[in-house]
């Protein structure tokens, strides 16, 4: 559309009026599977959420939330965060970081853009160093994406690469990380028989290393920081295929949560520190796990952490991760242009909005939901609360974690009839989930439903709509299956736990005593998914969604 034609201004809803206020609850990590006892969400007991299944029929259906739908690039593709938040606020499909690198891989384009060049300057002279998470969960980087940027960049010059890996478990199998290491060093291997002197340089679980995400814990970046900038860490090795087998005997260790180690040399000298005149790349796509590490590697002022040595480098990341920081300001490949979001109209057609979660998820319901914009549109308009998490711990010793909390304050901020939108995150699925223990994530799953129990209480109270939906799958499921379903035992006979998520769909329930009598899902929406529910919730307050949204999932009957 023309600029000059383009307004902010949405039109009324024929038929929905306007000034209901609006909760809108996303439960991380809850999709719908078969009962079963693995299925944490269906061991739980969830009365909340079993009444808006059974309750009212054409007010709860299933979206999809994996895959194509939200703009990854297979239906293989297991749902995640960033791609659902972005599509829940966003309204649209965009093509994310996932498909954008591969495509820029596979034409070569990659090489042609800013990002690189710049890089490439430092080949003659520097190092190029290559800091991101080793698997291929496609969460927030992919092995065969680093594959062929190793062989891109050697091609195109580099003539000394580091690797700087962060071990995985949570988006792919504890215990893949040994194999994932071996394969990436028998790619430096051909690299090195080719004149490339190419050498993993440290390593370290990605929860405990690097990895933080919104500042929950900057001692998480500062462990990376000193292995892969300074070459110094608690455990050093001359082989990384050893020093992840060998960390992995530590008890209560696991891929998630490997403590930091460098590669040394014959005379134990790390063989990768991060010098002046080096190039950088964190080659993770996705934005939230790699804010804080591109900070600490881009700003000259920073005081979150000692970090001893800020060497001269050119960096780069695969991606820009904050669109409104412009963070890093070089990067390989554009991000995708994630523009007009759900949030932006709102503030300019009047409503008042509150966002709220914990730490761990905070930026879920206003950066990613705001398509990568860190910040307000309008802070008159709206406000966005954090509670703190917990850190230091894994979930699954908290698991309620701080679902109640949330739950109060998005209580009193709908009861405060200041707001009209009320948005918030409920990890505890999700996070739990993530750690592999069934107990806590059935006692996880519980807790969220109490939570949203709350929020529907406080709705009742003043009149007011709620949706209740979910990002993508992860505590339903929590066991590896083959291809007809069946839990896939390991070699001591033990089933494989899932930690990751999932390609189930998720549900979406409409309701509460402010919904206009005729409202219900339409039927012939059948392959909705998450990105239709922004069109739908726009309507619920009162307007027509923008033309180009996805559709919306509602419709008003007479009766
Ligand atoms: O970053 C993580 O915690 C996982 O890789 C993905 O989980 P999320 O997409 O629910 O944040
Ligand atoms: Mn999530
Ligand atoms: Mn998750």
């Amino acid at each position: 559309m023309g600029s000059s034609e383009f307004s902010w201004k949405l039109k009324d809803h024929p038929k929905l009026p306007k000034g209901k206020t609006i909760a809108m609850v996303v439960l991380d990590g809850w999709g719908e599977a078969n009962p079963n006892k693995y299925n944490c969400i269906h061991v739980a007991e969830t009365p909340t959420m079993d009444s808006l299944k059974n309750g009212a029929p054409d007010k709860w259906r299933l979206v999809k939330a994996h895959g194509k739908a939200v703009g990854l690039p297979t239906d293989d593709d297991m749902g995640n965060s960033e791609v659902g938040h972005n599509a829940l606020g966003a309204g649209r499909i965009y093509a994310q970081g996932a498909q954008l690198v591969d495509i820029a891989l596979e034409t070569g384009k990659i090489y042609d853009g800013e990002g690189f060049k710049y890089i490439k300057e430092s080949f003659e002279t520097g190092t190029l160093h290559l800091i991101g998470l080793l698997s291929d969960g496609g969460v927030h980087s992919r092995l065969n994406q680093l594959q062929l940027l190793l062989k891109g960049a050697s091609e195109r010059g580099a003539k000394r690469i580091r690797v700087h890996i962060l071990t995985d478990g949570r988006d792919v199998l504890d215990g893949s990380s040994v194999g994932f290491v071996e394969t990436l060093e028998n790619d430096l291997a051909k690299l090195r028989e080719k004149g490339v002197d190419a050498q993993v340089a440290s390593g370290g679980g990605r929860m405990y290393v690097t990895m933080d995400r919104y500042e929950n814990d900057w001692d998480v970046v500062k462990r990376g920081w000193d292995a892969q900038v300074l070459g110094e860490a608690p455990h050093k090795f001359k082989n990384p295929v050893e020093a992840v087998k060998k960390l992995r005997e530590i008890p209560n260790t696991n891929d998630q949560y490997l403590p930091p180690f460098v590669i040394v040399d014959e005379n134990g000298k790390a063989v990768g520190p991060i010098v002046d005149g080096d190039a950088v790349v964190t080659f993770n796509f996705r934005a939230d796990r790699m804010v804080m590490i591109a900070k600490a590697l881009e700003y000259e002022n920073f005081d979150k952490f000692d970090r001893v040595r800020f060497p001269k480098i050119r960096y780069a990341g695969m991606l820009q991760y904050d669109g409104e920081l412009k963070l890093p300001s070089r990067y390989l490949v554009s991000p995708p242009e994630i523009e007009r979001t759900s949030g932006e109209y709102l503030v300019h057609n009047g409503v008042r909005t509150f966002a709220c979660s914990e730490t761990v998820k905070f930026g879920h319901v206003t950066f990613f939901w705001n398509g990568n914009r860190s910040g307000y549109f309008n802070p008159q308009m709206e406000e966005y609360v954090e509670i703190p998490s917990d850190s230091g711990i894994t979930f699954n010793v908290q698991p309620k974690m701080k679902a109640l909390e949330i739950a109060e304050k998005a209580r009193d901020a709908i009861l405060s009839r200041k707001f009209d939108q009320v948005r918030v995150n409920l990890p505890n699925g999700d996070m739990v989930g993530h750690t592999g223990d069934i107990e806590a994530t059935v006692v996880a799953c519980k807790a969220a439903d109490e939570a949203v129990k709350m929020i529907l209480d406080a709705i009742e109270q003043v009149g007011g709509i709620y949706v209740v939906t979910a990002d993508h799958g992860n505590a339903e499921d929590m066991v590896k299956r083959n291809k007809k379903g069946e839990p896939l035992l390991d070699k001591n006979g033990n089933i494989q736990i899932l930690t990751s998520h999932t390609l189930e769909p998720v549900p979406i329930a409409i309701g509460g005593p402010g919904l206009a009598p005729g409202v219900r899902f339409r039927k012939d929406v059948p392959n909705g998914g998450l990105a239709n529910v922004a069109a739908t919730v726009i309507n619920l307050h009162g307007f027509e969604a923008p033309s180009d949204y996805e559709t919306t999932l509602i419709e008003v009957v007479d009766n």
